[in-house]
């Protein structure tokens, strides 16, 4: 990067990692980021790494002891990663990404005091997410006072449901309180959604995208319009996930509270015990399943093709019919043999990959894997939830 270049730091603060990159920023036009990494090993107990990816190669070292809150310490070792590998930069704004935006946002905004009050008030809604991402902003307030913040929500693409898919049916009472479905994984799907729309001419008709990480959620969009997807209130809806349950019938929550169960063991249970993590008894990591001949591990994989299976179908319908199906996300992007069974189940709908294309499709780039004879497209897309943050963020200060 030449001198006194402005870059742009998009920042996605979790539970148990902050990670960030760095993009370079000419008016409105967001670069490639030469500078990335990952602050992980955040939670209570955790032992946090640094993991820096730059112009000079990788590095992962240990995040040294010290004040603060966890979040405080990723961002003084996050400022010791910039002094070192973004020499000559002018950091212009710092781009949030935060999951919950709530009824108030339908587009990225410039932080203040008052929207930071109001997300606040969402934080129960993704206790997974939304404390740990405003814990990022205020450290970041905190130490950079004279930089413009921005969030950037993953609600704002579904900004275009409908009202029979965002309504839940429950009493208009509720339903005034501002309890429906919202979705969520909106700046993932905004970029693949982005990015196919350069490729192919299908991607302006009817697209179903998987978004399958550690969360995993799936959308219907149609002429780049979310219209329908699996996450709803909160990010507990809707696909099985690495820790979490996805949707799970009301009842059985009924049942274990008339058992005595408190608010803070179900929301454990759900969000951090079940999942692949709960069925497996094993790990949430999709790779150390695949690698185990333990018939838990086969099941959690087992459960979690199925519902994406399930909701392929339901989106489809949703949809009228499918042009372009879409994968991203961790297991999304890398995961072969989920994309060829979930691939071949679906060829009731004309979905046929190319074998050799989707083996190939671990690249780190974005790939079609359908076979030539196949009605509907099928694509690799590598997410980039910080370039969406990013441009956002140059948008709204230039
Ligand atoms: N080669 C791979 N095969 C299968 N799963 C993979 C592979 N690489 C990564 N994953 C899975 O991707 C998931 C993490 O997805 P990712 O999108 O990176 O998570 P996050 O939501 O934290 O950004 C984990 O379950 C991990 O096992
Ligand atoms: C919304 C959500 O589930 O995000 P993540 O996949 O980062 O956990
Ligand atoms: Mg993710």
């Amino acid at each position: 990067m030449s001198t006194a270049q402005n870059a742009i730091l998009a920042v996605n603060a979790g539970s148990s990692s902050l990670k960030f990159a760095l993009y370079p920023q000419n008016g409105t036009e967001i670069g490639a980021a030469p500078l990335s990494g990952n602050i992980e090993g955040l939670e209570a107990g955790g032992s946090p790494l640094v993991k820096v990816s730059s112009k000079d190669g990788n590095s992962t070292e240990k995040l040294e002891a010290g004040e603060g809150t966890p979040h405080e310490r990723a961002l003084s070792a996050l400022r010791s990663v910039l002094e070192r590998h973004a020499q000559g930069i002018r950091i212009t704004a710092v781009a949030h990404r935060i999951v919950h935006g709530g009824s108030r946002f339908a587009a990225s905004v410039v932080l203040d005091d008052d929207t930071v009050a109001y997300l606040d008030t969402l934080c129960s809604l993704a206790p997974l997410h939304q404390p740990h991402n405003l814990a990022g902003v205020h450290a970041f307030r905190k130490h950079f006072p004279d930089l413009p913040q921005i969030g950037c929500f993953d609600t704002a693409f579904h900004a275009t449901l409908p009202e029979t898919e965002y309504t839940f049916a429950l009493p208009k009472a509720l339903r005034d309180e501002g309890i429906r479905r919202y979705g969520f994984h909106g700046l993932s799907y905004r970029y693949v959604t982005d990015r196919l729309l350069e490729q192919t001419p299908r991607a302006k008709g009817r697209m179903v995208i998987a978004h399958l990480g550690n969360g995993a959620s799936v959308s219907a969009v149609k002429e780049g319009k979310s219209i329908a997807t699996t996450m709803g209130f909160s990010a507990l809806d809707g696909l099985m996930m690495g820790t979490r349950s996805g949707s799970t019938d009301p009842g059985v929550l009924l049942h274990l509270l008339r058992q005595g169960w408190s608010w803070e063991q179900l929301e454990r249970t759900l969000y951090r015990e079940s999942g692949l993590r709960g069925v497996s008894g094993i790990s949430a990591d999709m790779r150390t399943l695949r690698a185990s001949e333990e018939p838990d591990a086969k099941l959690a994989i087992g459960i979690f093709t199925h519902r994406l299976l399930r909701e392929c179908g339901a989106l489809t319908a949703c949809l009228r019919g499918l042009d372009v199906l879409a994968f991203t996300g961790g297991i999304g992007e890398h995961d072969t043999a989920l994309r060829k069974e979930a691939c071949d189940a679906l060829s009731y709908l004309g979905v046929k990959i190319d074998d050799a294309a989707n083996r190939e499709a671990t690249r780190d780039a974005i790939m079609p894997i359908h076979a030539k004879d196949s009605t509907v497209e099928v694509w690799v897309v590598p997410t980039d939830e910080g370039r969406v943050a990013a441009q956002d963020a140059a948008r709204l200060i230039s």
